[in-house]
Parts: structure tokens; C-alpha cells; sequence
């Protein structure tokens, strides 16, 4: 649905988003992971249409203007803090071209969508955090975006207003794409089914959460015994590189061996009693660490 190629942005001497490519699948969410200050911003407000990139392609299959194929929620969205919820979605609806009666039917329909019905006539300046960011939602999906593009917008809620508006996001996938930013890695792990990392303005990894939690995974097979003295009595009897973690065996593997296979033959020769042998898989966390060198 959205190809981008080759995006760039220069600000003065430094190349602050350097030659990003990735393509995004529609009614999918796409997490865009970087540390501080890798470029994310730039790229999304470029995205966006709110900044003209250096050079670069943002290709898209559908002709009308990209602005009305896209809804943007940027990371600290400004609002007239004297307005009520109702009065803001409904201007800004005007201001998209709707007529005062379509202005007024959007704004209930957004509304009600992001829970903040009942607060519809408070003035913005009284909400919490994370009801601003639901009103910044309800005025991104205004105008039926088909790309929705968000601005960490999770970050700076408490874990309650984080599954809140995860959960908007997980609904609005059925009728939307979704490229947001976030530090939040465990978030992402959740929400998230491609994930592009970011560092130094360059795309250091991309792909399905899947293929790059595949590609990482760790060189292991761990084996987790009923007891803990079962582990500790496999490792002792067993030629293989055995460490051994409480109730778990972690055997190491390297250029390829132990196999699987093998592990698993010789584990069916072993009286004990086992709940589970598996290949190790690195959370997205320990990922990123790994792949961008520093803690988000
Ligand atoms: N208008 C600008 N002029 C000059 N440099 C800029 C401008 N906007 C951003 N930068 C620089 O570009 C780099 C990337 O900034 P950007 O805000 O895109 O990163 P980010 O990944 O979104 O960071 P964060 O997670 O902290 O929001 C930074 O070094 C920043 O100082």
C-alpha cells in the first residue's frame, strides 16, 4: 500500500534519516523502534506530508492526495486546552472539508469510538494524559484515514492508559495500516507484526516480528526438567555443554550441533521426567539490544 525508497533527510551537515526503504502492509501494524535521536520523528513527519524529505519515493497505489490518505498523531499533539472534546473534533472536521452537519455527526462517531463520549462537552485543558491521546486518535481518524501514523504513542501513558489505547490500535487495524514509533519494546512485541529498528538515521533490521525473532534466535536448546535435580544430573552425566538454571538445561549450540534431533534421541534414553525441550528465542528487547548496540 505505502512503498517508501531511498528516504532521506539532511538537516544542515547531518544526514538525520539516510536512505530508509520498506514497504507497509496494509491492515498491518508496523513498529518503528529506535533509540533517541535515531531519526524516527523525521521519518514519520515526512510520512506524514509535514516535511519534505531530502530525497527519497513515498509511493502509493491510490491517486488521491496523500494528506487524505493519512491520519497523523504526532508525540505531543497541541490542542486548544479552552475547547471542549466536541468543539475540537468538530472544528477540525470543518477544516477537512466537511459540511457543519457531517462535522457534528463525525465528531459524535470518533468520539464515542475512543471511549471519551461522556467527556465530550469537558474542556481538553481538564483531561488526563491519556485522554489526550485518545482525542488525538479520534482527530487522526477524522477522515477515514486508510494509513494511520502515530508518534510514540504510548510512551508517555501509565499501564492502564497504555492497554487502552493499544487496544484502539488493535481495532483500528481491521480498518487501517498502522506505522507507530515507540520505546515501549514489550508493547510492540504484542501489538506489532513488522517491526523496521532504527539507529543513526539508518534501517539496521526490518521485517515480520517472526523473521526477526528467527533470525536472532539464540543459539540454545532448552530443556526444562520436572525437578531441578534432574537438570543438574543430566548435565552431570551428558557430554554435552551443559548449563544448567534452576529446573533448565541450556545446552549451547554451535555451528549447528547438538541438533535437535540428537538432543531429543538422547533424551528419550534418560529416565527423567521432562515438560518441555525447545530451540531459545530472544524477546524483542534483547533483540534490539543486540542489533542497536545500547538500552531504548
Ligand atoms: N528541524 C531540525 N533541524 C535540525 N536537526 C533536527 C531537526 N529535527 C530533528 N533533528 C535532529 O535529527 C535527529 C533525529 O531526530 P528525531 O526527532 O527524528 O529522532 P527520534 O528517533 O524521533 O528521537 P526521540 O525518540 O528522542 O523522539 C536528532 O539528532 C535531532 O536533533
Amino acid at each position: 500500500m505505502m512503498d517508501i525508497q531511498s528516504l532521506t533527510k539532511v538537516f544542515g551537515a547531518q544526514t538525520v534519516v539516510d536512505n530508509v526503504s520498506f514497504t507497509l502492509v496494509p491492515h498491518t501494524i508496523t513498529a518503528l523502534i529506535g533509540p533517541n535521536g535515531a531519526g524516527k520523528t523525521t521519518t514519520l513527519s515526512m510520512l506524514a506530508g509535514l516535511l519534505p524529505p531530502t530525497s527519497g519515493h513515498i509511493h502509493v497505489e491510490d491517486p488521491t492526495p496523500l494528506q487524505q490518505q493519512i491520519g497523523f498523531l504526532p508525540q505531543y499533539p497541541k490542542f486548544f486546552e479552552w475547547m471542549t472534546a466536541f468543539e475540537y473534533v468538530e472544528m477540525m472536521g470543518k477544516l477537512s472539508g466537511f459540511t457543519n452537519i457531517e462535522a457534528m455527526q463525525r465528531a459524535h462517531e470518533v468520539l464515542a469510538y475512543v471511549g471519551l463520549l461522556d467527556a465530550k462537552t469537558k474542556r481538553i485543558g481538564s483531561f488526563s494524559g491519556g485522554m489526550k491521546q485518545r482525542l488525538g486518535i479520534a482527530q487522526a481518524i477524522l477522515h477515514r484515514p486508510k494509513l494511520l501514523i502515530l508518534d510514540e504513542p504510548v510512551s508517555a501513558l501509565d499501564p492502564l492508559g497504555r492497554k487502552t489505547m493499544m487496544n484502539l490500535l488493535q481495532d483500528l487495524q481491521q480498518t487501517t495500516t498502522i506505522l507507530y514509533s515507540t520505546h515501549i519494546l514489550h508493547d510492540a512485541e504484542f501489538l506489532a507484526e513488522h517491526v523496521l529498528f532504527m539507529k543513526d538515521g539508518r534501517l539496521v533490521e526490518q521485517g515480520t516480528l517472526a523473521a526477526v525473532q528467527q533470525k536472532f534466535e539464540a543459539p540454545h536448546i532448552i530443556i526444562t526438567f520436572a525437578q531441578a535435580d534432574e537438570a543438574r544430573q543430566f548435565a552431570s552425566q551428558s557430554t554435552m555443554p551443559i548449563a544448567v538454571d534452576e529446573r533448565r538445561a541450556i545446552i549451547d549450540v554451535q555451528q549447528g550441533k547438538p541438533t535437535m534431533q540428537y538432543v531429543l534421541e538422547h533424551l528419550a534414553q534418560s529416565p527423567f521426567d521432562i515438560e518441555k525441550v525447545e530451540h531459545a528465542r530472544l524477546t524483542l528487547e534483547e533483540i534490539f539490544v543486540k542489533v542497536v548496540g545500547q538500552d531504548a
